[in-house]
């Protein structure tokens, strides 16, 4: 059945995108990497690496770079990695040169700000004629890349074609667990960013390891109440790509979000700057998402109200310590 995907499309060469074209010709497949920047392009043919993105690697022998998204047209299937809010657009540029029901694998974290949608919403109104599904889960771009054990989610809401493509796309050191819960797997990837960001100002704040497991089970607590909300499944929100990559992303300043929130408790603003943090574009978009499902979101709330500079770090950690004391579930 994996022979039906015997080509992969990678949409956008970033860390992400990089590490996914290497996972996808260790897998066997035949992999093309499209980038929007022509000289990056040219620079990672030639050399065989992406040091903007991602230092030390060496581009696998099957992977082809271009700058031509024409040259994906009759790929056996697309991964779309570009950032959440740039995906609609990306996603329209490529919709021509798709055939009828190729699948279109979103591997971003996020939410579209302006229209509340997830992914594969955005997937299905840009690129109709494709098939939406969505590759998530706790897995840094620099471990993937260097074959280093990881387990994510593909999930798309055909379960065959799940499968197919999680047979087609996995190896022995990228594992991929196949769902139908589509809504599930967006959920997880683009409400831990934003919880990750809190994570980052405790350990900046130095609050100690108490305080951030604390953060992590009640953020997760959220997590699980939003995707209640927006329909995902349990068994999903505490898998790979919910309770899996929360814990990841809150725990080291490996994660871009999370070193954001180090520096934001530090009180040194908004660092690493020109480093993509999802969860600080998501954050007021599933805040007020949560709003109008009634779900109870104080550490996303927080976060929110600091990124918008309506609350400073002392304020928004007493607002949270502040709160009533209630029954845990
Ligand atoms: N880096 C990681 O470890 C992981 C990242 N992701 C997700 O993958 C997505 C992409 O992240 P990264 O690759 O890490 O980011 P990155 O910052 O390394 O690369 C982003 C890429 O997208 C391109 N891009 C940005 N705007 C564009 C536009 N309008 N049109 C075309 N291309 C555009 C940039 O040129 C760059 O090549 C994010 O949603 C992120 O949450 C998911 C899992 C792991
Ligand atoms: O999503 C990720 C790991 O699963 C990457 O996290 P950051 O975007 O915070 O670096």
């Amino acid at each position: 059945m994996s022979a039906r995907y015997a080509s992969i499309g990678v949409v956008g060469a970033g860390a992400w995108g990089t590490a996914l074209a290497n996972a996808c010709a260790r897998a066997g497949r035949e992999v093309m990497l499209w980038g929007r920047d022509r000289d990056l392009i040219a620079a990672m043919a030639r050399t065989r690496s992406n040091p903007a993105h991602l230092p030390g690697v060496v581009l696998a022998d099957d992977v082809r770079p271009t700058a031509d998204l024409a040259a994906l047209a009759g790929m056996d299937a697309i991964l779309l990695v570009v950032p959440a809010q740039a995906s609609r657009a990306v996603a329209a540029e490529l919709a021509p040169h798709l055939a009828a029901g190729t699948p279109v694998v979103t591997c971003a974290k996020g939410i579209e700000r302006g229209t509340s949608l997830f992914m594969t919403q955005v997937l299905g109104e840009a690129c109709p004629q494709a098939v939406p599904a969505i590759l998530s889960g706790p897995s840094f771009a620099a471990d993937v890349a260097a074959g280093l054990p990881t387990a994510v989610t593909l999930a798309a809401r055909d379960p065959g074609m799940a499968e197919a493509l999680a047979t087609a796309l996995g190896s022995s050191s990228f594992r991929l667990y196949h769902s139908a819960d589509v809504r599930g797997v967006e959920i997880g990837g683009a409400a831990k960013n934003v919880l990750a960001i809190a994570a980052g100002i405790v350990g900046g704040r130095k609050l100690g390891a108490s305080a951030g497991a604390a953060l992590i089970a009640r953020g997760f607590a959220e997590l699980m109440r939003f995707g209640k909300a927006y329909g995902a499944r349990a068994e999903t929100l505490t898998g790979l790509s919910g309770l899996g990559d929360l814990i990841l992303t809150c725990s080291t300043a490996q994660s871009r979000n999370y070193a954001l929130g180090l520096s934001l408790g530090q009180d040194e603003g908004l660092h690493p700057p020109g480093k993509l943090a999802e969860g600080a574009l998501t954050a007021s978009v599933l805040v007020a998402m949560a709003q109008a499902r009634g779900v109870d979101m104080p550490i996303a709330r927080a976060v929110e109200a600091v990124l918008a500079g309506r609350s400073d770090i002392e304020q928004a950690i007493g607002s949270l310590l502040a709160r009533p004391q209630k029954a845990e579930a």
